[in-house]
């Protein structure tokens, strides 16, 4: 049970917590989701007890509650070596994970603006893991950090340029430890190196955002200042018209209300107005449910225009990629999206495919194919939890 690390990931209203050993198997993990809510509720993975959380649970009373569950069951036995903590905003101030100190928390808060939902949660898990484990070196994992090097054509704006110099408006990019596991496993899949590969990654889960990777290296993703820009998403509209707010200004209804209904009413829920879950979506599509089938139609079109929007920044093409819970799990997804890119010559083996590329390492694509299409689990836990490692050991002078 020595040198184990733990892995915090705080969501806007989720809380999810892994236990790795020294060689970075996964131990154990647990889940809190509707946090804040009345109906907040925690397990863990592989128990059927759940672990009684009060309504309206915040994170960090979860956190508690998910660690003292792990050590009833014996599963934590000693002070972790190490802690990890997904992040979801680190502006432009951090390009790589960093280990917390004072000077990291605030300028964690200072991204906060920017990351209203997601920062904020992320930072009560930092605190109350420096309250339950003192003294453990604990290291933030951004979001943001591998999309630090989009080439400036891609990450500013056409605004005024004083917006970005004096206030950092600017496209930053989500999900980056996502895509940055993608660039390497979909190279070690093709038996090629990381820095000669370039790839399109599309993580499709909760939040959805896609990437071109060039020789190892992000050039541009379709999130931007914020999380709510690009793909439609499973509450979250993606791009729209900004003329919307002026728009619905003049029906009577504020910005503060647009922007929260772009956040939290729009994307697959809105569209079918049943829910945001997908693999509930394919199941009233399939028994004729017409604005469910709306919902996945508009998600997939999307999809397929960014694939083709990705393209304009890579000099080749070794895979394009699947990943996040939609990615990896709906063949129905996959073959929707790529019927719109013929074009493109991008083309699926149907029995590839409805076997998510299981039993031909990740690979989905027809014979015919101009390029290849890999199915790959994202596990951004696993890398959290190297980085939170690395940098421990690196901070230890023994
Ligand atoms: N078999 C499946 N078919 C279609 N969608 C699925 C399937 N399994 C999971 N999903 C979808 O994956 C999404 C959640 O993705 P996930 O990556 O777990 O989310 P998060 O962003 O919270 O980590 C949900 O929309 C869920 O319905
Ligand atoms: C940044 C983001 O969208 O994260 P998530 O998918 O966890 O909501
Ligand atoms: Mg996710």
């Amino acid at each position: 049970m020595e040198d184990t690390v733990l892995v915090v990931n705080c969501g806007s209203s989720s809380l999810k917590l892994a236990l790795f050993d020294g060689q970075h198997r996964k131990l154990a993990s647990a889940l809190a989701e509707r946090l804040n809510q009345n109906d907040a509720f925690a397990c863990i993975a592989g128990d059927k007890d759940t672990i009684p959380l009060k309504p309206g649970t915040s994170h960090d009373a979860a956190l508690e509650a998910m660690v003292s569950a792990f050590r009833d069951r014996q599963l934590i036995t000693s002070v972790p070596a190490a802690i990890g903590h997904r992040v979801v905003h680190g502006g432009e101030t951090f390009r790589e994970a960093v280990l917390i100190n004072e000077d990291v928390v605030s300028a964690i808060e200072e991204c906060a603006g920017l990351a209203p939902l997601h920062n904020p949660v992320n930072l009560s898990g930092i605190r109350a893991t420096l309250a339950l484990f003192p003294g453990v070196p604990q290291a933030a994992v951004f979001d943001t950090a591998f999309h630090q090097t989009l080439p400036r054509h891609a990450f500013l704006y056409a605004l005024p340029k004083a917006w970005y110099q004096d206030w950092g408006v600017r496209r930053y990019g989500f999900h980056g430890t996502s895509h940055a596991f993608m660039a390497v496993e979909a190279a070690r899949l093709l038996g090629r190196t990381p820095a000669t590969t370039s790839i399109i990654s599309a993580h499709l889960g909760n939040g959805c955002s896609i990437a071109a990777i060039r020789d190892g290296i992000s050039v541009d993703t379709s999130m931007g200042l914020t999380p709510l820009e690009g793909l439609v998403m499973g509450t979250r509209s993606g791009d729209i018209d900004p003329g919307l707010f002026d728009f619905l200004g003049s029906k009577g209804i504020p910005g503060d209300e647009v922007h929260r209904v772009l956040n939290q009413e729009s994307g697959l829920l809105g569209l079918s107005g049943q829910t945001n879950d997908m693999r509930s979506l394919c199941e009233l599509a399939d028994h004729g449910h017409e604005p469910s089938k709306t919902a996945i139609d508009v998600f997939c079109f999307r999809l397929a225009r960014y694939i083709g929007a990705m393209m304009a920044s890579l000099r080749q093409l070794d895979a394009l990629v699947f990943t996040g819970g939609i990615g990896e799990n709906s063949a129905r997804v996959r073959q929707d999206t790529i019927s719109h890119l013929h074009l493109m010559g991008f083309e699926l083996s149907e029995d590839l495919n409805k076997h998510h590329g299981e039993f031909s390492d990740g690979r989905i694509e027809s014979a015919g194919s101009r390029f290849p299409v890999l199915v790959i689990p994202t596990n951004e836990e696993l890398v959290i939890a190297r980085e939170a490692s690395r940098l421990a050991g690196a901070a230890d002078p023994a």
